[in-house]
């Protein structure tokens, strides 16, 4: 089939190019000029494992295509989706600006019958108002508008793609549905289901799963916070609970707070619907109020223990990215660790595998950029981990020991577990599980601004 994608950001281009891996000519289509002349030369601007090899792929046989120019770009596509921004506009409201114009743009465009889907995460009654803007210039006859949300997580995009647990597809037209079950067909083959449901519903399950999966982090944050002065292990306790197949175990891993491009944005959008519609939807909103606080929570733990003003001392941070496996920094916890940390005087030397340009890009020379995660510990005076990229998993301890001036780890992910902690010697502190003191406990106090070590017993 002939498909054309509006919008070659994250999903754009996960979307264009798989769709192009099952057979289909794709056309994706983007503002950005550098981004189209990147692409064409197979050059993916994002960090996301296995969608270079697809891209080049696709390319070389010629299934996929890039350019500037909408009305190239549309012309012989019997299918277009917007995968473009629905950002957070200043009440919280997703901002349907881009998804508007682009349907206004396509209005005087289309000349056949087209089959119009919305990728991105937009409010109910969206597909209503494309459709009205539609329907200034077109006939009826030449087009549908369907909702089709997107689930794919960045990291692992392209296989949550490629293999969905189930695809959503909004739409009260027989035909556009059919169309979009036959495109959609090779993702299915494993036996996870399309279903087929209205317009509104399905714009209202993209919304329902995000807020969902973000309440479910928000409520282990806070039983995170209450194990650690129950003097409860949250490990055992998400283990415990996730056993109960009613629970489950995915989504219950606390940390510092959901980050990242979709969450933040998309539970904000939900409570503003709700509140549009004059219904108080109280748990979404303390899912926000939860995760703020969460995101203070690491911190604060440095603060604590090394006193609030920390001008004179020197951090290490593993982990800028909002999660491993992307490069992807938008409302990444870091960034308010960082701004947290530097305002209370701190210099910090940061390290992230794929995170750091996107960090430099946005923070300049706030903080030292690292050479590798060894070198970031370099005068620091404690180790804090930010992301579990896989390469913090398993580090060489001793050499962590003898470049940190002072032996002590702030683990924003329980990326450790406690009994390793408990023979090493470091000053350990995680979410929701008990502090590790070493034998020896050495504490830092800055004095005419150098550091000096105080040695004394376990307390
Ligand atoms: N990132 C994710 O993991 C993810 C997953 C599921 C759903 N979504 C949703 O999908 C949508 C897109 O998200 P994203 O992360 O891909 O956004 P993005 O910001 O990475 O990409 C959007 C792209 O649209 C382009 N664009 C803007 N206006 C345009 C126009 N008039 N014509 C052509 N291109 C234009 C931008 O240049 C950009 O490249 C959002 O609604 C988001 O909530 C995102
Ligand atoms: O147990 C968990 C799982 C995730 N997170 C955090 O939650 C955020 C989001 O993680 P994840 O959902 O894996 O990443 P995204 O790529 O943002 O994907 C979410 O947002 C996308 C955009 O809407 C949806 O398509 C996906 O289904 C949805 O999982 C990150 O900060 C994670 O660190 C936790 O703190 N604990």
């Amino acid at each position: 089939m002939q498909l054309a994608i509006i919008g070659t950001g994250y999903v754009g281009l996960v979307t264009g190019t798989c769709f192009a891996e099952t057979g289909n000519n794709v056309v994706c289509i983007d503002i950005d000029q550098r981004k189209i002349e990147s692409l064409k030369q197979g050059k993916t601007p994002i960090y996301e494992p296995g969608l270079d090899v697809l891209l080049e792929r696709n390319i070389k046989e010629r299934r996929l295509q890039f350019t500037t120019s909408i009305t190239e770009g549309i012309a012989d596509a019997r299918v277009i989706f917007l995968a473009l921004p629905t950002p957070p506009g200043k009440d919280g409201s997703a901002d349907l600006q881009y998804v508007l114009q682009v349907a206004d743009d396509l209005s005087k465009i289309i000349t056949k019958y087209t089959v119009i889907v919305n990728k991105s995460t937009v409010p109910v009654g969206t597909a209503e108002k494309v459709a009205a803007v539609l329907a200034q210039r077109l006939d009826r006859s030449l087009y549908d508008v369907v909702s089709n949300p997107e689930f794919l997580r960045e990291g692992v995009a392209v296989d949550d793609f490629l293999k969905p647990d189930r695809v959503v597809i909004g739409s009260s037209s027989e035909k556009a549905r059919k169309v979009m079950d036959e495109l959609y067909q090779p993702f299915v083959r494993q036996g996870n289901p399309i279903y087929f449901m209205d317009e509104r519903s399905s714009e209202m399950t993209k919304y329902a799963a995000n807020s969902y999966l973000a309440m479910r982090i928000s409520f282990m944050n806070e039983m995170a916070n209450l194990c650690e002065k129950a003097g409860a292990n949250v490990d055992w306790v998400r283990i415990g609970m996730g056993a109960d197949s009613r629970i489950g175990k995915r989504f219950l891993f606390p940390g510092i707070g959901y980050g990242g491009s979709c969450f933040p944005k998309d539970v904000k959008a939900l409570a503003h619907t709700a509140m549009e519609m004059d219904y108080d939807y109280k748990l979404v909103n303390v899912v926000m109020h939860v995760n703020d606080l969460q995101k203070k929570i690491l911190g604060g733990k440095v603060r604590n223990y090394f006193g609030s003003d920390l001008s004179g001392l020197t951090f290490a941070v593993w982990g800028l990215s909002f999660k491993p496996e992307t490069d992807d920094i938008r409302d990444a916890p870091a960034l308010d660790l960082i701004e947290e940390l530097t305002g209370a005087g701190a210099k910090l030397r940061v390290f992230d595998p794929e995170g750091m340009n996107n960090v430099r890009q946005l923070m300049g020379d706030k903080v030292h950029y690292a050479e590798d995660q060894y070198d970031a510990l370099e005068g620091a005076s404690a180790l804090i981990i930010v992301t579990e990229w896989s390469e913090f998993r398993n580090p060489d301890f001793d050499r962590i020991a003898s470049i940190l001036v002072h032996p002590a780890i702030f683990d924003g992910r329980n990326v450790y577990s406690m009994e390793k902690m408990q023979t090493l010697g470091f000053y350990y502190e995680s979410i929701g599980r008990k502090v590790v003191h070493p034998h020896v406990r050495e504490t830092l106090a800055v004095q005419d601004g150098s550091i000096i070590r105080e040695r004394g017993t376990m307390d």
